[in-house]
């Protein structure tokens, strides 16, 4: 069974407050005008709504293409009760700085923002504010909000880091726009369910699973590696993540090019479960930039059918 597209998102909970990127991506979602969205304090807030029955889904950023992946997504996805990511979506990102009513640029001694937005405006900070002082926020629009719901005399810091729409909605005064490192920035960020039919097959789709890595089992990176290499399957995100467990224990996070449904895709899983019966499927879903994947003759399902009807005539001789 798949995945009804036109599924209707009902309760849909995001990393809030009103003015985060992620409710930008989330908006980007068709049928997000009929959703009834949720903003949450933190992405295990978002994550637990859903595992609880709360909400029936969540939108959380998962990687940056300048930071790498979002490890409180990651993490919280790889444990508890499972998940499944049904959708991707890419949001460009740029950052102003809005500041406290009153406040010069060169008067901003403390800034707060999301640490994510922190580290891709480093640069700028370190040359436009020098030994200013940082306090971490559970979103951009959080510390925006912060800083324009205090009593004016009693803000918690000068200015924040944030989405030019938290400027309009907030009214705060802009001191500096486009303030980003690396220009053309991207973030993805995922819609989450609980399990159930997957998302149909388009030809341009993603898979995502985490497999964690037994103490003694050397080579074992190699042999998760080598279940998709033998079967032409491309990976777009591998990372190490530690398991919380202990010192030295990790579990791999890895999005790869293909769809469950695809044979050579459900064969590498297969043959990953029988390795490493700890693997964790997370979702099988379109990818955001559509582009198809280049799946090579002898992979592809016509070849595994055939491969297979050849040993069932053997079989049956
Ligand atoms: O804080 C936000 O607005 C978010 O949605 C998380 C985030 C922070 C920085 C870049 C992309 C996403």
């Amino acid at each position: 069974m798949t995945r009804d597209d036109a599924a209707p998102l009902g309760r849909c909970t995001f990393l809030g407050p009103a003015g985060t990127f992620t409710e930008a991506a989330l908006r980007a979602v068709p049928g997000a005008e009929q959703a009834e969205l949720i903003p949450a304090t933190s992405v295990p807030a978002a994550l637990a709504a859903v595992r609880a029955g709360e909400a029936d889904h969540a939108m959380v950023p998962i990687e940056n293409s300048v930071e790498g992946g979002v490890s409180a997504t990651l993490d919280d996805i790889a444990s508890g009760d499972d998940l499944q990511i049904l959708r991707e979506e890419l949001v460009q990102i740029s950052f102003v700085l809005v500041g406290r009513p009153g406040v010069e640029l060169a008067d901003v001694r403390r800034v707060s923002t999301h640490t994510h937005a922190w580290a891709q405006v480093r640069g700028w900070v370190e040359a436009n504010l020098p030994g200013v002082e940082y306090t971490p926020s559970g979103s951009t629009a959080a510390a925006a909000r912060a800083l324009a719901d205090a009593e004016p005399g009693s803000e918690p810091f000068d200015a924040a880091v944030c989405a030019p729409l938290v400027a309009e909605q907030t009214g705060l005064p802009v001191l500096a726009r486009a303030i980003e490192d690396v220009t053309g920035a991207v973030t993805r960020f995922v819609l989450v369910g609980r399990p159930g039919p997957l998302p149909a097959h388009t030809g341009s789709d993603k898979t995502t699973l985490t497999v964690p890595l037994p103490d003694d089992h050397p080579g074992a990176l190699r042999e998760i590696l080598d279940q998709f290499a033998t079967r032409g399957i491309n990976l777009s995100r591998i990372e190490s993540r530690p398991t919380g467990e202990g010192m030295g224990k990790y579990f791999f996070s890895i999005d790869l090019e293909g769809h469950l449904a695809e044979e050579r895709v459900a064969a590498a899983m297969g043959a990953l479960h029988r390795i490493f019966p700890g693997v964790r499927f997370l979702g099988s879903y379109p990818r955001a930039e559509h582009r198809p994947v280049a799946v090579r003759r002898h992979t592809s399902d016509d070849a595994y059918r055939a491969g297979r009807a050849w040993v069932d005539g053997l079989l049956a001789r």
